[in-house]
């Protein structure tokens, strides 16, 4: 169906970003509530796999910060509201500030974040957003990958800061940096941003971007596994912590 307004009451009143979250409910929880972070939530998290996330997501981030330079220059290409650039821009700036606290992070922690070498999982996903950079890829489908790339840490670590967890005080920082409710509704202003762009758009920039969905989820869930194998944590998940 080509006619983005006939698709749009086909779904009735929900967005496509939302008919996603639905349709793909089960990955989505995979990554938004992994082992990992149900380790920092219940306060029974290793204190190792806090420090290899430290290491990784440094890694990931410098990759992640070209792909939302990348972002904005198609905003400034293509898109129909110029205070997507703003948006863009605001988000390029928390993540200088998210570089110094790695490095604050990594000083406490005796990591010399130079020598970290990217493991498979943060190369892998480093290679798909390289991939987004792409001149040819649609500033829709890029904005949608950004959009979820927030949600999951904002749904995740907002879930540790939740009241009765026992999230270990010197992780809430860690935390509250993602899962505070200003950067909640910054990830819902990147959201609308995906929602307009998507309802406007073609059929074929709408598939596009749902398959640029599901690979961001399948590499979030792939970082956490990283950091934090299942085998380790299957008796968590089960309810016990004997096999950790
Ligand atoms: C792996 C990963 N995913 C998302 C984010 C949030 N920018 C992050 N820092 N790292």
């Amino acid at each position: 169906m080509a006619d983005p307004k006939a698709r749009a009451q086909l779904a009735g009143a929900m967005t496509a970003t939302e008919s996603w979250l639905r349709k793909h409910r089960l990955i989505y929880t995979g990554a938004t509530r992994h082992p990992f972070i149900l380790t920092i939530r219940d306060g029974t998290i290793d204190l190792s796999a806090f420090k290899t996330w430290l290491e990784q997501d440094f890694g990931f981030l410098r990759s992640f910060a070209a792909f939302v330079g990348s972002v904005l220059v198609k905003a400034w290409k293509e898109s129909d509201d110029r205070a997507d650039e703003e948006v863009i821009l605001a988000c390029l700036a928390a993540l200088n500030d998210e570089f110094a606290w790695f490095k604050k992070e990594s000083l406490k922690r005796d990591i010399n974040l130079s020598e970290v070498v990217p493991q498979n999982a943060t190369a892998g996903y480093s290679r798909f957003l390289e991939s987004l950079m792409r001149p040819e890829v649609e500033y829709t489908v890029a904005i949608t990958a950004l959009w979820l790339i927030e949600a999951v840490y904002h749904e995740s670590f907002a879930h540790c800061l939740e009241e009765g967890t026992k999230t270990p005080l010197e992780l809430r920082e860690a935390c509250e940096r993602w899962g505070n409710e200003g950067f909640g509704s910054y990830c819902n202003t990147l959201k609308k941003i995906a929602d307009r762009r998507l309802e406007m758009g073609s059929e074929e920039v709408s598939k596009k971007a749902e398959v640029g969905f599901l690979r961001v989820l399948e590499y979030e869930v792939e970082f956490w596994n990283m950091v934090c194998p299942p085998h380790r944590t299957a008796a968590v998940t089960e309810g016990s912590t004997s096999e950790r």
